[in-house]
């Protein structure tokens, strides 16, 4: 190529890069406070609607004047909105960054937004604007695995598996962890089905085991909560790529061996006591009830309590 033709293409192909990494359309000034044709992008435009407390909650999604935005026009857009809300006294700021804006994540840190929370296709960055150290909630803390301990009572027999993707094999409950939304009882007959092949129906929660630091929890806390099921299939048909092996053992079995685990262990012992002295000695049963104030149901764990107790209305 020629050398002037040369230095035309460079020029070309840099004004391309440039526009590429300020993410602005081909009528973008960058740098500036819109384009060339379209009235600048202004601390008005960022829109929010306010919540309960008192902070505002901008949804960029919802903004059709971002498409044709840069960043740097952005970070002056918001560092002027940030300034207004301050002095209205507004307590906190969330940004909603839909995943193909993400360019917006960067000018917002450099105000002092840091991420809030984010799921697969948005993150929420937040800013505290009141007095003192923020007092905005974290977000989720722990993960939750749910395993079902599948008790035959007519036969005294447990359903135990070995892990295929542990150093040491050992016997445990089949289980994993809980959907969004998905109840835990529904988690450990899913699990339960899904790794052995056994239907069961959920009776009562046996235990929970809280472990922060947890490795399998991406560092976060890990809620481990093992449920009693009743078995209504009995032939195993294992999982080849979670499972090694798959069985129904007899419960005292269970309980004398080495090669386990210490919850199973102590959970084999707990349905020992139960399956000898009655399951209400160890059961905490589940209940649904209505939340007050949405309109929704929520269920509700503890220990039996007998119907007068329920519907008494003092010291009857
Ligand atoms: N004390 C005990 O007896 C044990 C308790 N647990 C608890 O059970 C729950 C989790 O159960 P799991 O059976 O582990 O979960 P799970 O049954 O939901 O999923 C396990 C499967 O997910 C896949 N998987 C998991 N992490 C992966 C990764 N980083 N990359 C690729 N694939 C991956 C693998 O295919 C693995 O076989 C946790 O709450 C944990 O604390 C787990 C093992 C033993
Ligand atoms: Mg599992």
């Amino acid at each position: 190529m020629p050398p002037l033709l040369w230095g035309s293409y460079q020029r070309v192909v840099l004004a391309l890069a440039r526009r590429a990494v300020l993410g602005a359309g081909p009528r973008l000034s960058a740098g500036g406070s819109g384009c060339a044709r379209d009235p600048p992008f202004g601390a008005e435009e960022l829109r929010g609607e306010l919540d309960r407390f008192g902070g505002v909650s901008v949804r960029l999604g919802r903004l059709d004047a971002l498409d044709r935005l840069d960043p740097i026009a952005f970070q002056r857009a918001l560092q002027a909105a940030v300034q207004k809300w301050r002095s209205e006294g507004k307590v906190a700021v969330w940004l909603h960054i839909p995943i193909l804006q993400s360019r917006f994540i960067a000018p917002a840190a450099s105000l002092g937004f840091c991420f809030h929370h984010a799921e697969s296709d948005s993150s929420v960055l937040s800013l505290w604007l009141g007095d003192g150290p923020s007092r905005l909630p974290g977000y989720a803390t722990h993960q939750v695995g749910v395993a079902g301990a599948v008790f035959d009572e007519n036969t005294g027999k447990i359903l135990v598996v070995q892990d295929r993707n542990k150093l040491k094999n050992m016997w445990k409950f089949p289980g994993g962890l809980s959907e969004p939304g998905e109840d835990i009882g529904d988690t450990a007959v899913r699990e339960v089905f899904e790794e052995t092949g056994i239907k069961s129906e959920f009776r009562s929660l046996l235990s929970i085991r809280q472990q922060h630091t947890h490795p399998g929890a991406f560092g976060k806390s890990d809620m481990y909560i093992i449920c009693r099921l009743k078995p209504y299939s009995f032939t195993v048909n294992f999982c080849q790529h979670e499972c090694l092996k798959c069985e129904w053992m007899d419960l005292s079995d269970l309980v004398k061996t080495k090669n386990t685990t210490p919850i199973t262990s102590r959970v084999a012992r707990l349905l020992l006591y139960g399956y000898r002295e009655g399951f209400d000695k160890i059961d905490l049963t589940m209940e649904e009830l209505p939340a007050v104030y949405t309109g929704l149901f929520y269920k509700l764990y503890h220990k039996k309590l007998p119907d007068n107790y329920k519907t008494m209305t003092g010291m009857d």
